[in-house]
């Protein structure tokens, strides 16, 4: 127990103060609730040594009232002091989880699905932040009050003392009991819990598959699973708990028949007055009180705790960029040297060497799954290799830090992601200091201005969740407005023109090609016409660089590169120089 209690005191940081604040005002919520048995005390002595008089019942009424009074201010006190606790030491760890995903390895999101990692953050946190700071000032408040109140009831009558300490230890052994049971199944509710969220999330998501293929009812019976999994482990956990809690609660009634016999003994006996054995006779009834509060707050100690370790978990994914230098390279060379990379357990590039010099254009063609696009993921180290390095102004990616190697490159890719916020604000996402004209300038030249206002709220318009509301061309179009205003001297450009209709495809080439004048291009090529123009052709093939030249000494041999521009041509029509519908 001690070390659950541990690990909620250390995630709750710089919270600890409000957390031992809140005790101590319970403490003393304890102190007001005992002023209760003073008042009953005076009132049960007087009727007994027949004192009655106004005064006493003065006497009474003040303590009462002082006793309600004080009870009411310090719960709400304590109240406050927990939910501030509880709600900024998740926030804060809301915020250290959002700035870690900033810096660890792309691999933790092919693991982690996104279902998983919004649990997490929602309602695994959730718990923490409504849980932790109540459990603690429950058990340790609990604990300290009942053993104040067994200290002053040893001063009344040793005897009757010792019963309340015997049941206070008998008490703890149940609880410790309690907790273990609890601990196996703790982690099992909070997984079903992050599984339902996950078939929810993942519905949503995909709502559009679902209702193309009426795959409803199907992902509906996903659903309704998640949900009966969560069911079954909550209502599990509350099974296997029950007979725990009636322990701990036969336990405490046992001992306080212990008082009421003890006491009605030790007064026939003679040992005891009737003022007393009044008093205990009540007392047994309250003594334990603050012990079945922490009964139930030992209950919520490990489904804390697991809830606790699951949000820790990011803390201990290595982060990329440890040790890494904020670097203005000298050049914008970019080199691979014997690099060899896979996802997990899967290799996609072996062996690959290659360099492009700064200035120059590098075009990377080869079929569908060759590693294309996972180069430009490693020239912008969102994974790191498992071989070789990737170097950008003749230092490996590694020394920069994630910041400094970033903003000197520019992505174009046509997967864009586009943020629940205004288009000025998406187009701005890299330059947040660019004024309202140079977003205007970029939006003309990258050609969406057009359409851009003539919606009804302009760049003011609100996009939606990964850009929602406006077409994939147009999505493809604000992602070059907003590399062009950007303005890296490094482009990786995944060949945005799929997505564009023909009478715009003129304007976006020029666009394109006043993004990548005087830079460093690595385009993922799908028209013959920007392969042909690159001053570098790279050819991927199974995940090794096949082929290397220009267009004219590629086609001038046979070989992987002429067998596949002669394949493409025949498969999709691409004509040398034309103006061509763009190949996926
Ligand atoms: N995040 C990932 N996790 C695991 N495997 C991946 C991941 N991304 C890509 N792959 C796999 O790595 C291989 C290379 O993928 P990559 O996207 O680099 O190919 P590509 O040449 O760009 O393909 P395409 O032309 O279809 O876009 C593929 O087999 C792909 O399935």
């Amino acid at each position: 127990m001690i070390g659950v209690l541990r690990k909620i005191w250390a995630f709750a940081g710089n919270k600890q103060n409000e957390i031992k604040k809140s005790v101590i005002i319970d403490f003393f919520n304890a102190v007001f609730y005992a002023l209760m048995f003073v008042a009953i005390f005076v009132v049960l002595n007087a009727l007994v040594t027949g004192s009655t008089d106004m005064r006493v019942a003065w006497a009474a009424l003040g303590l009462m009232l002082a006793s309600i009074l004080g009870r009411i201010v310090t719960r709400y006190f304590s109240m406050l002091q927990q939910t501030n606790a509880g709600y900024f030491m998740v926030a804060e760890k809301r915020i250290r989880i959002g700035d870690k995903l900033k810096v660890i390895p792309m691999g933790y999101f092919n693991q982690n699905s996104l279902g998983n990692i919004t649990a997490m953050a929602t309602t695994i946190l959730g718990d923490v932040e409504n849980q932790a700071p109540r459990v603690l000032v429950l058990v340790l408040g609990g604990l300290i009050t009942t053993v104040v109140f067994t200290l002053a009831i040893l001063l009344f009558d040793w005897r009757i003392g010792l019963v309340v300490a015997a049941g206070l230890l008998v008490f703890l052994w149940t609880a410790s009991l309690t907790e273990r049971r609890s601990r196996s199944d703790s982690p099992r509710r909070q997984a079903a819990q992050e599984g339902l969220v996950e078939a929810v999330l993942e519905t949503v998501q995909g709502m559009g598959v679902v209702k193309a293929f009426s795959l409803d009812a199907e992902r509906d019976k996903k659903v309704d699973r998640a949900i009966e999994e969560s069911c079954a482990k909550e209502t599990a956990l509350t099974k296997a708990l029950t007979p725990y809690n009636a322990l701990q609660q036969v336990v405490l009634w046992l001992f306080s028949v212990g008082i009421i016999l003890a006491s009605i003994l030790f007064y026939l006996g003679g040992s005891m007055t009737l003022v007393v054995c009044l008093m205990m006779l009540i007392v047994s009834f309250v003594v334990f009180e603050q012990l079945l509060s922490v009964g139930n707050g030992v209950a919520l100690l490990q489904l804390t705790a697991a809830s606790i370790d699951r949000a820790n978990e990011i803390d201990r994914v290595p982060v990329m960029g440890e040790g890494g230098k904020a670097i203005a390279p000298r050049s914008f060379d970019i080199e691979f040297e014997n690099v060899g990379f896979s996802y997990g357990k899967r290799p996609v590039l072996q062996d690959v060497n290659f360099k492009i010099p700064e200035g120059t254009t590098t075009a990377i063609v080869g079929p569908s799954g060759s590693g294309k696009t996972t180069i430009c993921n490693l020239i912008a180290r969102f994974w790191d290799v498992d071989f070789g390095s990737v170097r950008i102004g003749g230092r490996g990616v590694r020394e920069y830090t994630p910041d400094s190697l970033l903003s000197n490159i520019s992505m174009v890719f046509q997967n864009v992601y586009l943020f629940n916020d205004t288009i000025e604000n998406n187009i701005k996402f890299g330059s947040p200091s660019a004024t309202h004209e140079q977003v205007v300038e970029a939006a003309k030249k990258a050609c969406c201005h057009d359409f851009i206002t003539d919606l009804p709220d302009g760049y003011d318009t609100v996009l939606g969740e990964g850009g929602a509301t406006v077409s994939g061309g147009e999505r493809q179009r604000i992602s070059i407005a907003r590399a062009l205003l950007k303005d890296a001297p490094i482009v990786l450009l995944d060949e945005a023109t799929a997505n564009v209709d023909p009478e715009n495809e003129d304007q976006l080439q020029r666009a394109i090609e006043s993004l990548t004048r005087e830079k460093t291009i690595v385009m993922i090529a799908h028209r013959l016409k920007t392969v042909r123009n690159a001053d570098q052709i790279l050819v991927l093939n199974g995940g090794r660089v096949v082929q290397r030249g220009t267009h004219e000494e590629l086609l001038s041999r046979p070989g992987f590169y002429a067998d596949f521009v002669d394949a493409r041509k025949k498969a999709i029509g691409w004509k040398l120089g034309g103006t061509v519908p763009a190949a996926g």
